[in-house]
C-alpha cells in the first residue's frame, strides 16, 4: 500500500509506504479496475503558493537534493554525455553486449512511461507507450518498479503480462506460469508486512492532523507535523521524493533489492547469461542502478534531459525516448522471432 496523506490540491503529497495487507492483495490479479481505498490519495496539499517562503528552507534544500544532483552548469552536458552516453545512439553496442543472452527489463513509471505532471492522478501513460511495453514483454520478461502502490501503478499500465513491484519494491507480484525459468516460482512477495499495524496507525494519525492545516501557505507545517509524528515511530523512516514526503519502513529494502529478487524468482540468480535493463529517472531509482553496477550486469539507463549524479550507464532525456528504445528493442528482438506480428513503432 502506499498510502497518500493528502490536501486540497496537488504539489506536495505525503506518502506512507508499505506492502498491502497480504490476505486482500494476494487473492486477485490483476486488481480491480478501481484502486482500493488504502490505495487511494487522501489528503494533498498544494505548497506553490509558498514557494518563495520556502526556497531557502532546509526542506526545500533537502527535496530538491532527493533528485539526483544537476551537474554545476551547461557546459559539462557533453562531459556527462560521454560518460552516460544516449542508449539510443549507443543501441548497437548495447545489443552487442546484450548478445547471447537473455534480456530482462525493469521499468520504473513516473518520469520513466509517463511524463511528470502537477497531478499524480493525471499522469496517464500514452496508449503507444503502453503498446510499445506490450510488444517489448512478448519477447523479455518486463517488470514496473515503482514508487507508487502497485493497484495504483496497475491501473495505470494496465498490461496483465508483467510484473509489479510496488510501493518501491516492497510489495511484488507477477503473472503466473509467464516467463520461468524451470527452478522459478510464481512470483509474489512482499517486504515489511510486520509493520502494517504501525503504518496504519501513522497513517491514521497524519490524516487527522493534516485535517487542521489548510494547504497552500503551510507546507513547513506538513513537514514539521510528520516529522514529530515520527518521533514516536523510530522504526518508520521519512524520505523525500519530487514534492512527496514519504514514510516508509525502515528495512533495507528498495528497487535494488526488487530488481534481485525477480532476478532470483525468474530463476536467473547466479546466472551470467541474463542481461537486465532497468530504466528509470529518480533518485530511488539510482538503488537499482547500484545494484546492477554490484552484478556486474546489464545496463541501468538514467531518464534525464540533465546531467545528474548516478549509477546509470546510459540515458535517455525523456519518455518519448524511453518509447522509441523500448521499439527498437522490439524491433530487434523481432528479427529472431519472425512469427510475432510485427510492431507499430516508428
Ligand atoms: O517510482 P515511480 O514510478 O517513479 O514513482 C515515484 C513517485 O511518483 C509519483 O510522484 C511523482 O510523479 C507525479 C506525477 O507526474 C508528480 O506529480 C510528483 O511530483 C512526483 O513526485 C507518485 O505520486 C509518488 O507516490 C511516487 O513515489
Amino acid at each position: 500500500m502506499t498510502k497518500h496523506a493528502a490536501y486540497p490540491s496537488e504539489d506536495v503529497v505525503a506518502v506512507v509506504a508499505a506492502p498491502v495487507p497480504v490476505s486482500r492483495h494476494f487473492t486477485s490479479f490483476p486488481p480491480l479496475k478501481d484502486a482500493p481505498l488504502d490505495c487511494k490519495k487522501h489528503v494533498v496539499v498544494d505548497l506553490s503558493a509558498s514557494r518563495d517562503a520556502i526556497m531557502g528552507g532546509s526542506w526545500f534544500e533537502s527535496m530538491k537534493a532527493s533528485s539526483p544532483r544537476h551537474a554545476d552548469d551547461a557546459e559539462h552536458h557533453g562531459d556527462w554525455m560521454e560518460k552516460h552516453p544516449s542508449a539510443l545512439a549507443q543501441f548497437e553496442a548495447l545489443l552487442a553486449a546484450a548478445k547471447g543472452k537473455q534480456i530482462v527489463l525493469f521499468l520504473d513509471y513516473d518520469g520513466t512511461l509517463s511524463p511528470i505532471v502537477e497531478d499524480p492522478d493525471r499522469a496517464v501513460m500514452s496508449e503507444e507507450m503502453r503498446e510499445a511495453v506490450r510488444r517489448v514483454a512478448e519477447h523479455f520478461p518486463t517488470a514496473i518498479v515503482s514508487g507508487r502502490c502497485r493497484d495504483k501503478v496497475f491501473n495505470f499500465v494496465k498490461l496483465t503480462e508483467l510484473y509489479y513491484a510496488g510501493s518501491h519494491g516492497m510489495d511484488i507480484q507477477g503473472p503466473a506460469n509467464h516467463h520461468l525459468q524451470a527452478n522459478a516460482e510464481v512470483v509474489h512477495y512482499q517486504a515489511g508486512t510486520e509493520f502494517l499495524p504501525v503504518i496504519e496507525e501513522v497513517f491514521g494519525t497524519l490524516t487527522a492532523k493534516m485535517e487542521a492545516i489548510a494547504g497552500a501557505k503551510e507546507w513547513n507545517a506538513v513537514n514539521e507535523e510528520v516529522r514529530s509524528v515520527l518521533k514516536d515511530y523510530p522504526n518508520l523512516k521519512l524520505t523525500h521524493g519530487r514534492k512527496v514526503l514519504e514514510i516508509r519502513p525502515s528495512i533495507k529494502w528498495d528497487k535494488g533489492k526488487a530488481l534481485e529478487f525477480l532476478l532470483k524468482s525468474l530463476g536467473y540468480a547466479g546466472r551470467n547469461d541474463v542481461f537486465p535493463i532497468y530504466i528509470g529517472d529518480d533518485r530511488t531509482d539510482e538503488d537499482a542502478f547500484k545494484m546492477l553496477r554490484n552484478m556486474g550486469q546489464g545496463i541501468g539507463i538514467l531518464v534525464s534531459r540533465l546531467p545528474k549524479e548516478t549509477a546509470a550507464s546510459y540515458s535517455l532525456s525523456d519518455p518519448t525516448e524511453v518509447k522509441e528504445f523500448l521499439c527498437k528493442l522490439e524491433k530487434s528482438a523481432k528479427e529472431d522471432a519472425p512469427d510475432l506480428a510485427s510492431s507499430g513503432c516508428t
